[in-house]
C-alpha cells in the first residue's frame, strides 16, 4: 500500500482534536492510491478521510481544497475539508501538508454501464458549471509543459517504436496547443482525473467525486476526454465502446452544450488524455519514490489507448 508518510494514533488524535472532530476510534491505512498518504479516521464525529501530501506544496494545496469546499457548497457531491476554530482547512502532520475531508459513502464502480457513464457525464458538466466563478486559479500540474519535461526523463526506458509513438504525438500536441482553434475551447477548473476509482456509486445511484489533487484550469475538453478514455473503454483492448461513449457526451451535452470546435477536437483532445498517462504512469514506473508498499499502474495500458485513438479516432455527433 502507499504509505509514504506513517502517522501515529497520537498525530491524528492532536489535529482531529484541533479540528473538533472529538476523540479517535479507528486510524485505518488505505491500501489503495499512488500519490499520497491516505488513512480513514473514524471519530466520535464520523467517519474522514486523512490525507498527506507527498507532491503538492502548502502553496499549490488551497487551490484544490478551496475548489473542493467551492463546490460542495453549489450541491455537487465531493468530500468537504475540514476547518480548524480559525477557518483554516490545510494542516500540517510530520511536516507534510495536511487535510482532513468527509469520507463519501459507497464504493466504486469498476465495470461501469452506459447507465454510470451517463450519470458521470451529467455530473462531470455540472462540475464545470459550478466551477465557473471559482476565484482562485492554478494551472494543470500535469499538463503540456509538464509532459515536455518528462518525456525525456522516460525515454531510455522506452524501446525504438515506443520513443518514435511519444515523441511525434507530444510534437502533435504542441502544435494543437497552439493552434487558433484550440484558444477557442472553453476553460475552467477541472479534475483532470476523473477515473473509476474517483468516483463512488450506491448501488447504480452516483454519490461522489473525489482526488481533486490532480485538478486545475484547463479545457473542458481534455476532462471530458479523461473520462471517455477511461470510463468508456474496454480494458483490454483500450478500444472506445460506443454504447458507453454516447451515453457519457449526450449526458454531458444535456446539462452543456458542447461547442462545434469542442467537438472537432475530441479526437485530438483523446490522443491528450491517453499521453498524459501513458507519461505519468512511465514516470511512476521508472522513476519510483521510496514507500512502505507501491503499486504502479500499468504504463502500456495507455500507450495501447494512444496507439487505438490514433488509429481509430471517435466523433461524437449530437443527437439533431
Ligand atoms: N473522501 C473519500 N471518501 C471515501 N473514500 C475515499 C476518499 N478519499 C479517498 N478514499 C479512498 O481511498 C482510496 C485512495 O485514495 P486516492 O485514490 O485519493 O489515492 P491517492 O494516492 O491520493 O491518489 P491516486 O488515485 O492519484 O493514486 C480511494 O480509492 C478510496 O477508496
Ligand atoms: N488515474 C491515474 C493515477 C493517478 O491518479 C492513473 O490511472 O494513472
Amino acid at each position: 500500500m502507499a504509505v509514504f508518510t506513517p502517522v501515529s494514533l497520537d498525530a491524528a488524535a492532536a489535529l482531529a482534536a484541533r479540528l473538533n472532530l472529538g476523540a479517535v476510534t479507528e486510524l485505518k491505512e488505505i491500501s489503495s492510491g499512488i500519490e499520497n498518504t491516505n488513512y480513514f479516521i473514524t471519530t466520535e464525529r464520523g467517519e474522514y478521510v486523512l490525507t498527506l501530501f507527498e507532491r503538492l506544496t502548502f502553496e499549490q494545496l488551497p487551490f484544490y481544497l478551496y475548489l473542493m469546499k467551492h463546490l460542495a457548497q453549489r450541491g455537487i457531491p465531493v468530500p468537504e475539508p475540514q476547518a480548524d476554530a480559525a477557518g483554516e482547512i490545510l494542516h500540517s502532520v510530520e511536516g507534510k501538508p495536511t487535510a482532513v475531508v468527509d469520507k463519501l459513502t459507497g464504493s466504486h464502480q469498476l465495470a461501469p454501464s452506459a447507465l454510470h457513464c451517463e450519470q458521470v457525464g451529467a455530473m462531470l458538466a455540472r462540475l464545470h458549471l459550478a466551477a465557473r466563478d471559482y476565484p482562485r486559479s492554478q494551472p494543470n500540474l500535469r499538463g503540456l509543459s509538464w509532459w515536455c519535461e518528462t518525456v525525456p526523463a522516460v525515454l531510455p526506458h522506452l524501446d525504438a517504436g515506443q520513443r518514435q509513438l511519444i515523441e511525434d504525438e507530444l510534437a502533435f500536441q504542441q502544435g494543437l496547443a497552439a493552434s487558433p482553434v484550440y484558444a477557442t475551447l472553453p476553460r475552467g477548473p477541472i479534475h483532470a482525473d476523473l477515473f473509476r476509482d474517483n468516483v463512488m456509486f450506491d448501488g447504480d445511484r452516483l454519490t461522489g467525486f473525489f482526488d481533486f489533487y490532480f485538478a486545475g484550469v484547463d479545457t473542458w475538453l481534455f476532462d471530458i476526454a479523461v473520462c471517455l478514455n477511461d470510463w468508456c473503454v474496454d480494458l483490454d483492448t483500450g478500444r472506445l465502446v460506443e454504447e458507453r461513449a454516447s451515453a457519457f457526451m449526450a449526458a454531458y451535452n444535456r446539462e452543456r452544450e458542447i461547442t462545434h470546435h469542442e467537438s472537432r477536437l475530441l479526437p485530438a483532445l483523446m490522443r491528450a488524455g491517453a499521453l498524459r498517462f501513458w507519461i505519468s504512469r512511465l514516470w511512476d514506473l521508472h522513476l519510483p519514490r521510496e514507500a512502505q508498499v507501491l503499486k504502479p499502474h500499468d504504463p502500456t495500458h495507455f500507450e495501447r489507448i494512444l496507439r487505438e485513438r490514433i488509429t481509430n479516432p471517435w466523433h461524437y455527433v449530437p443527437d439533431a
